[in-house]
């Protein structure tokens, strides 16, 4: 039976599948106008039943955060039964099988990561997002070896913003705050910080601080907030973990203080920079050259469309231009005008 025809093929090529979750699959395409990689999350809508609103919260979470560590979305593509979400390709793969991989990280490079991994999460938080589901098989290597932040299918934007309490409960028991999964009331930045000390004793370990097959027994571990401190850890980082797994949400550090802790700090004059270094506000010259002359439309009006940020083919080619300059490569569109 060949392929049942879908308008993703009318922009990317699409190749083998690099990676399947729950309810989606991830296929390696190109884009045809840049000639550009890209990861094709591909979701059926039937299969994603309840689940379909997860889609959309990550969808407009994604379309609102632009950051060097968190990976970008490009385009959406819907038909009636499928939807299409062309994002940022990374080709090393997970975190966590890259820990695997290496049994534990030695402390300076768990440090050039967990200072990305923080960057990227005090960035969401400052957007109004909680990401919720904070763990190694969510952050992505790109192909320079730097973190790209995935799946935001959990997230939440407090309607009352970052400091209005959630209640749902939800993301990964291993990495889930106490408070979390006691059902109290919670906010979204406080829950996010305890999972990144889990993450991060995860990294420096190679193994969880609360682990245990039966869930119950694991809640136990995770409510008395006791954790092993294996002899290769250092001072400084075993009082990092510690005020990041404090169980009273009260006590825990919070994403400012962490951002100028001296064991992330280490070697910096200043704390950790996690601004966005994009600015969709200007944008590039070069990108609106090439493509104003592709799509036949004069400059201002090229401007005008790519500041729409319809998430369609023309916000991918932007998208993709910049990134080319960016790595270096010429500015241009593969194919003829
Ligand atoms: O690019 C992705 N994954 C990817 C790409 C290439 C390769 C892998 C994963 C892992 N095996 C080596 C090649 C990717 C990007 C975004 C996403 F949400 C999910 C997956």
């Amino acid at each position: 039976m060949p392929t049942p025809y879908t308008p993703i093929q009318d922009y990317y090529q699409l190749r083998h599948t690099i990676g399947s979750g729950g309810f989606a699959k991830v296929k390696l395409a190109h884009h045809i106008l840049t000639g550009e990689k890209v990861a094709v999350k591909i979701m059926d809508k039937a299969a994603l039943g309840p689940d379909l609103p997860r889609v959309q919260i990550e969808i407009e979470a994604m379309k609102t955060l632009t950051h060097q560590h968190v990976c970008k979305l490009y385009q959406v593509l819907e038909t009636d039964t499928k939807i299409f979400m062309v994002l940022e390709y990374c080709p090393g793969g997970e975190l966590f099988d890259y820990i695997v991989a290496k049994d534990r990280l030695p402390e300076e490079e768990a440090r050039v990561f967990f200072r990305q991994i923080v960057s990227a999460v005090a960035y969401i938080h400052t957007e109004g997002y909680a990401h919720r589901d904070l763990k190694p098989e969510n952050l992505l290597l790109d192909e320079a070896h730097n973190l790209k932040l995935i799946d935001f299918g959990l997230c939440a934007k407090p309607k009352g913003g970052m400091d209005h309490q959630l209640s749902t409960c939800c993301g990964s028991p291993a990495y889930a705050a106490p408070e979390l999964i006691q059902g109290d009331e919670y906010l979204g930045a406080e829950a996010d910080v305890w999972s990144m000390g889990v993450l991060l004793y995860a990294l420096m370990c190679g193994f969880l601080p609360f682990d245990d097959d039966n869930v119950g027994a694991l809640y136990r571990k995770i409510r008395k907030g006791q954790y092993e401190i294996p002899d290769w850890l250092s001072p400084q980082s075993v009082d990092l973990i510690n005020v990041m797994l404090q169980v009273n949400p009260k006590l825990r550090i919070n994403v400012k203080e962490l951002l100028c802790h001296p064991w992330l700090t280490e070697g910096l004059a200043e704390p950790i920079d996690y601004r966005t270094k994009y600015n969709n506000n200007n944008i590039d010259e070069d990108c609106i050259t090439e493509m104003s002359i592709h799509f036949k439309k004069s400059k201002n009006t090229m401007i005008n469309i790519i500041k729409d940020w319809k998430y369609d083919d023309t916000t991918a080619t932007y998208f993709l231009l910049l990134n080319k300059k960016r790595r270096g490569k010429p500015c241009r569109i593969l194919v003829p005008p």
